[in-house]
């Protein structure tokens, strides 16, 4: 039975936020880091919450956070490093550039839970979103692999795992917005006040 003791949240926030110039999970919405948001939708459906970021200003929400065992290495790393560290065998996987998440959206993804599927993404709008996704401890001998190869495309080290997608409902596609850059930001702004 899935309950929230048997799964584990790793936020990914060790990018470079080179697009937006300042680290994004430190972006303001309504007076709350962005981050923030990323952590309160975990929250309800997991045990632990991990942050994964050489940045020790994440110290400030007293959640474990530990470093990429890869540096410089992108999302793929910062799964890795994520994994490593969980101690249950499903994983919540988010970026902390996604403020509009909810936990009924992850919700979509634990219960679509299988005995096949070692990866479980969203698909919003037609595009697959691995960093809203959920992970099984046991396809991190294939990350590794793949690190060791230099490969750094979250894709294609998922395409050689088994995954599946779920599909959201246009309801639910603002959700899954992501913010790259400041006009993304204001969009992100318009439809959360909307
Ligand atoms: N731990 C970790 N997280 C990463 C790494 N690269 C990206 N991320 C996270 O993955 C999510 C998506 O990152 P991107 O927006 O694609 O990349 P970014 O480096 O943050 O931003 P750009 O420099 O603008 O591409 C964000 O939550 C990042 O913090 C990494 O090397 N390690």
């Amino acid at each position: 039975m899935i309950n929230k003791t048997n799964i584990t949240g790793i936020i990914l926030a060790g990018g470079k936020s080179s697009r937006m110039g300042i680290d994004k999970g430190f972006l303001m919405l309504n007076d709350k880091p962005f981050v923030q948001y990323s952590i309160d939708a975990l929250k309800p459906l997991v045990s632990e919450i991990i942050i994964v970021s050489d940045n020790p200003d994440y110290d400030v929400f007293g959640l474990k956070r530990i470093t990429d065992i890869t540096k410089d290495a992108g999302p793929v790393s910062g799964i890795y490093s994520g994994l490593e560290a969980s101690k249950t065998e499903l994983n919540l996987v988010l970026s902390c550039d996604i403020p509009l998440i909810t936990s009924e959206v992850l919700q979509l993804l634990t219960n679509a839970i299988d005995d096949t599927s070692d990866i479980i993404q969203v698909e919003s709008n037609g595009k697959s979103m691995p960093l809203i996704a959920l992970y099984k401890k046991t396809v991190n001998d294939i990350f590794k692999s793949f690190l060791e190869q230099g490969e750094r495309r979250l894709r294609v080290a998922i395409k050689g795992c088994n995954y599946k997608n779920v599909v959201l409902d246009e309801a639910f596609q603002n959700a899954t917005l992501n913010v790259n850059t400041k006009e993304e930001f204001k969009q992100i702004e318009d439809a959360y006040y909307d």
